[in-house]
């Protein structure tokens, strides 16, 4: 299967930033994919590479195999794209807006934008600028969704909303990738929110991939070791992510490490593992799926 998008070498430089270095990316289809990495990550870069508002400096990308600033009317019908800022024409109403996308799109679904606009209580003669920030939110999402596209990219879609208006946001999103089988892919700083709707993730750490995996894979495979306090070059223990040591005790956030005598282990959550590599600087293998 053709992955959703994939990578080589990729890089991006703005003047003399370097918002994206070597980036090697195969992400698959069909699956719900978090983005996350502090800010000035390279998050936005990314994601406008991928819908083709930006061109790489060198290295390549491809989204469904072709590159996404072939700009075919068939190619951009494919992606969908929430800015981060997610702009509505504030004067239009949302009638307006679904007549506005309807006639930009070649495949838009306008039945069924409205049909999500009214399950959430949406009135369609009202101006956005009336809209609280939620409901924009979810007019902006239901516009995206109504293209139909195969790949839907949102830049943290969560970000502006509170907790009740983020729940409605996801479960929109999640009916839509139940229902369709589209691809996500999200950016988000709020990493104990995506273990619930996400089940691939990608780690970007000063322009540079440091974890690409399957979330299940990736927890099967890290571990929390907790033992007397020590300095462990011990090869059974696999690769030692992160060490914290205590008077007397010593905790090690590992990959791919046995069970060792002496030492209580413990799963690790998505937090624990993605902070644990955003703070050692250090990048995944490239062993995925092997484990
Ligand atoms: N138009 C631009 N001109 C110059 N530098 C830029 C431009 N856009 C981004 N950068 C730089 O590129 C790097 C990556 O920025 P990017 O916006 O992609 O990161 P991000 O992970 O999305 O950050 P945030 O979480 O803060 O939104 C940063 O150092 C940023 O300052």
């Amino acid at each position: 299967m053709t992955d959703a998008l994939s990578a080589s070498g990729l890089c991006k430089r703005y003047r003399s930033t370097w918002a994206l270095r070597e980036c090697d990316l195969a992400l698959p289809a069909g699956r719900v994919i978090a983005l996350v990495g502090p800010n000035g990550a390279g998050k936005t870069t990314l994601l406008r590479l991928t819908v083709g508002l930006l061109s790489p400096t060198s290295g390549s990308i491809e989204v469904f195999g072709s590159s996404p600033t072939t700009n075919t009317p068939q190619a951009l019908a494919r992606i969908g794209f929430l800015a981060q800022e997610h702009p509505l024409y504030r004067s239009f109403t949302v009638a307006d807006l679904l007549h506005f996308g309807a006639s930009l799109n070649i495949r838009f679904d306008r039945p069924l934008a409205e049909k999500r606009l009214a399950s959430l209580d949406i009135p369609l003669n009202r101006k956005a600028g009336a809209l609280s920030g939620g409901q924009q939110s979810q007019v902006a999402l239901a516009l995206a969704l109504a293209k139909r596209p195969d790949l839907l990219v949102l830049d943290e879609p969560l970000s502006s909303l509170d907790p009740v208006a983020r729940r409605e946001f996801l479960q929109t999103l999640m009916g839509a990738v139940a229902q369709d089988g589209i691809t996500v892919l999200f950016s988000s700083h709020v990493v104990h929110e995506l273990e619930r709707v996400c089940d691939y993730l990608v780690v970007l750490n000063n322009g540079c991939i440091a974890i690409d995996d399957d979330i299940e894979t990736l927890l099967e495979r890290h571990k929390i070791l907790t033992g007397p306090r020590s300095d462990v070059h011990d090869p059974m223990l696999g690769t030692v992510i992160e060490a914290t040591h205590s008077d007397r005790h010593t905790s090690l956030l590992v990959r791919d490490g046995a069970a060792i005598e002496g030492w209580q282990e413990q799963p690790a959550g998505l937090e624990d593992v993605v902070l644990a590599y955003l703070r050692g600087g250090v990048a995944m293998d490239r062993t995925k799926a092997a484990a």
